[in-house]
């Protein structure tokens, strides 16, 4: 699949006098969506930890890397297509879990709306447990495009297993456990305005569904919603330790991979105890900030997985991001706020329009660069650190 031709298409039906609905770029997406979100739900998706340094830094790495052009590559066609634990991906990029990102559409119903977008560009989808609508539901509306579920792990065993299996049942391919947040980071934005979603009630369908987490509730939520976000919130703050991988390896067969892993010492503990995949990210900065931007810790993540995939996210604004981290080793890269604002702006359809201008951003880039697969994007010495910065 040429993804480059969709920059065709937007000049084709500008000769017809037709615009595209919504900008191609990030900035004017970001921009575009700041004016359309209520400010409960913008200051939830934009803001991230303390004075957002680390949030800022995400992106701003990018620009301390350069990829090195190759010429008469055989790069005429190129191929997006790559495959990590056994699962076929048709694109390199995929939707990150955004838990808040059924709010994001106008219905409530953003979760939905992400997945037939996904469905219609191949784009992988990582679901989040936070969601609007139930897991069963997502999945049905992924079809056959491959699906992951991102588990945050409840305190209570049963309720964590049944969401594992719900989810294996339904149709995900796989098992995303979140390590970073089993506590909330501080987000003034947020405090500012005493405001998280979930305490709300909002995106708890998941466990609202769930028989095991209704069983702990003494009434039903559609009767005593207080007391089920009470549920919900004394069940969240778990922090999973390295032994809980032995009682989550034998719920599920789905491939199990590590969000949140930064540094090689854990990559390598995860692989030891047979973790199938990894994922380098430090969660858009909204966790910790004084951390180092996610784009330096990947090269010494990647090092240590060795042949184990590593997904990324944090900071990707681009297809020109999207290739780095691909030329840094990433397996696959995770858009996160960026299809929320495109999601804001035009739903579904805005959701696929955004994918396909990062994919064809990716795509060109390949082809001007020559790396026709992302097996040679991914190879020594096809991306430079620079002297300095380029703003
Ligand atoms: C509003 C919002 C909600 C998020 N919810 C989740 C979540 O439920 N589970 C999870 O693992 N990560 C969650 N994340 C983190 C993303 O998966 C991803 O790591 C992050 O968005 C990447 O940073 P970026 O958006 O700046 O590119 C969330 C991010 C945002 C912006
Ligand atoms: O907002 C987030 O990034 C997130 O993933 C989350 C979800 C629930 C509670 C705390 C954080």
């Amino acid at each position: 699949m040429q993804y480059g031709d969709y920059q065709l298409e937007i000049y084709g039906a500008g000769l017809k006098g037709v615009l595209p609905r919504w900008p191609v770029d990030f900035a004017g997406l970001e921009s575009a969506a700041a004016a359309a979100l209520p400010d409960w739900i913008l200051n939830y998706v934009a803001g991230g930890a303390g004075d957002e340094r680390t949030q800022r830094g995400n992106a701003e790495a990018f620009g301390w890397w350069g990829i090195v052009p190759r010429m008469m590559a055989g790069a005429y066609e190129r191929d997006l297509t790559t495959s990590i634990c056994g699962i076929d991906l048709p694109t390199p990029l995929f939707c990150c879990p955004i838990g808040v990102i059924g709010l994001c559409s106008q219905d409530f119903h953003g979760d939905l709306a992400v997945a037939r977008a996904c469905a219609r560009t191949g784009v992988p989808m990582v679901m989040s447990t936070l969601s609007q609508d139930p897991l069963e539901d997502v999945a049905a509306a992924l079809g056959d495009t491959p699906g992951f579920f991102q588990l945050y792990t409840p305190r209570d065993r049963d309720v964590a297993v049944s969401l594992i299996q719900r989810a294996e049942k339904a149709g995900f391919r796989g098992l995303v456990v979140t390590l970073d947040t089993w506590v909330t980071g501080w987000r003034p934005r947020d405090l500012n305005t005493a405001n998280f979603p979930q305490l709300r009630g909002h995106c708890l369908a998941n466990y609202f569904s769930d028989p095991a987490f209704r069983s702990l509730l003494d009434a039903p939520p559609e009767e005593d919603l207080r007391g089920a976000v009470g549920m919900w919130a004394g069940q969240f703050g778990n922090s999973v330790g390295w032994d809980d991988l032995a009682w989550m390896r034998e719920a599920t067969d789905m491939p199990i991979l590590l969000k949140g892993i930064s540094h090689p010492d854990d990559a390598r503990r995860a692989i030891d105890l047979g973790v199938d995949g990894l994922y380098c990210s430090n969660h858009g900065g909204r966790q910790a900030n004084g951390g180092l931007p996610a784009l330096e810790t990947l090269p010494d993540v990647v090092a240590a997985a060795g042949d184990v995939p590593v997904l990324f996210d944090s900071g990707v604004r681009s297809g020109a991001d999207v290739a780095k981290a691909l030329a840094l080793g990433a397996s696959a890269v995770g858009l996160g706020r960026p299809y929320a604002y495109a999601l804001a702006l035009g739903g579904e359809d805005g959701v696929v329009h955004h994918l396909r201008s990062v994919l064809a951003e990716t795509d060109l880039i390949m082809a001007v660069d020559g790396y026709p697969t992302l097996a040679d994007l991914r190879a020594e010495g096809t991306i430079r650190r620079l002297p300095h910065q380029v703003q």
